[in-house]
């Protein structure tokens, strides 16, 4: 077993078509969103899940500890790194290994990009500007170890309390996905406070300004977490993701129950800028690394 994330032999799982290089015409870095509609056009529009629950180590004949950890990382990357337009860690589960399971995240995070697969750490992470700076250092700063291409942010501090990361994202061709109505049922409670006017509205509205802001061409860099379990709500609450100019990152296909038929009737004339998410939906087929392609093959197909 190796004793860390190999960076050189990962994605073998295919012809290759990944994201474009990371360098602009300019030698500035593409922007995330140009890169990602380039691997969701290339790959199809789906990102997998990396949760290492204990349930799924244990399912898999692994320990609940680092080497565990270690070992489904890298065995979930080399099954679907070529297949997938993006992979999600989520972090809670990285962290609660501690420091060694931090570590782990950032040897996945290395070995990612080495394997031309977009990261969205999913960190969901929200706090007073001047703290949310450190988040924004540790997640999205050229050189952090901790670096993603992208990561989840909580607006509910206040929209303008993401700041430090929505200007270190855009400065380093990074991006973001904010929360805006959550696949949990218990979002609504929050969420939809405000009716047509409601909290859940004026985020994406902020998105879609924050998009407008650095006058992004093709897809924006400043996306949104939609659950694909939200059913009518976009249309009760009067909410238009077509204008956000961004990524839609939908979870709760799968183990959550939603399907691709769902999505499709859930997210209407925005779907083509939805990125699928699913975890355990997938990660159940493993740890076969062909059983895990398969079932990420069979979930990019229901996206279709
Ligand atoms: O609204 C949200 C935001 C994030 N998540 C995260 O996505 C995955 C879903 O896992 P499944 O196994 O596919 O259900 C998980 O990491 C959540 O924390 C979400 O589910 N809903």
């Amino acid at each position: 077993m190796p004793s860390s994330i190999p960076s050189g032999s990962l994605g073998a799982g295919g012809p290759r078509s990944g994201p474009p290089a990371a360098e602009g015409p300019d030698g500035g870095r593409v922007s995330f969103g140009a890169r990602l509609a380039a691997a969701m056009e290339a790959r199809g529009a789906l990102c997998v899940g990396i949760d290492p629950h204990p349930g799924l180590l244990a399912a898999w004949g692994l320990a609940d500890d680092v080497q565990g950890l270690r070992t489904f990382s890298q065995t979930v990357l080399e099954a679907v790194a070529a297949l997938a337009a993006a992979i999600k860690p989520q972090v809670a589960l990285y962290e609660r290994h501690g420091s060694a399971g931090l570590a782990v995240l950032e040897e996945l995070l290395a070995a990612s990009a080495q394997a031309e697969v977009l990261t969205i750490a999913d960190a969901k992470r929200g706090d007073i500007g001047s703290t949310m700076a450190g988040y924004a250092d540790a997640w999205l700063r050229e050189g952090s170890a901790l670096a993603a291409d992208s990561v989840t942010l909580s607006p509910y501090l206040g929209f303008e309390s993401l700041r430090p990361a929505l200007d270190l994202a855009a400065a380093n061709g990074r991006g973001v996905f904010v929360l805006a109505l959550t696949s949990n049922p218990e979002g609504a409670s929050v969420q939809h406070v405000g009716g047509s006017e409601s909290v859940a509205k004026r985020i994406v509205q902020a998105a879609a300004q924050e998009n407008q802001r650095y006058a992004a061409a093709a897809l924006g860099s400043v996306g949104l977490v939609v659950g694909a379990t939200v059913g009518n709500a976009l249309r009760e609450l009067d909410i238009d993701l077509a204008a956000v100019n961004g990524p839609i990152l939908a979870p709760g296909l799968g183990a959550q129950g939603a399907t691709g038929a769902d999505m499709r009737a859930t997210f209407g004339p925005a779907y083509p800028a939805v990125l699928g998410t699913s975890s355990r939906g997938i990660l159940a087929a493993g740890p076969d690394i062909a059983a895990l392609r398969a079932a990420t093959v069979e979930t990019l197909a229901s996206l279709k």
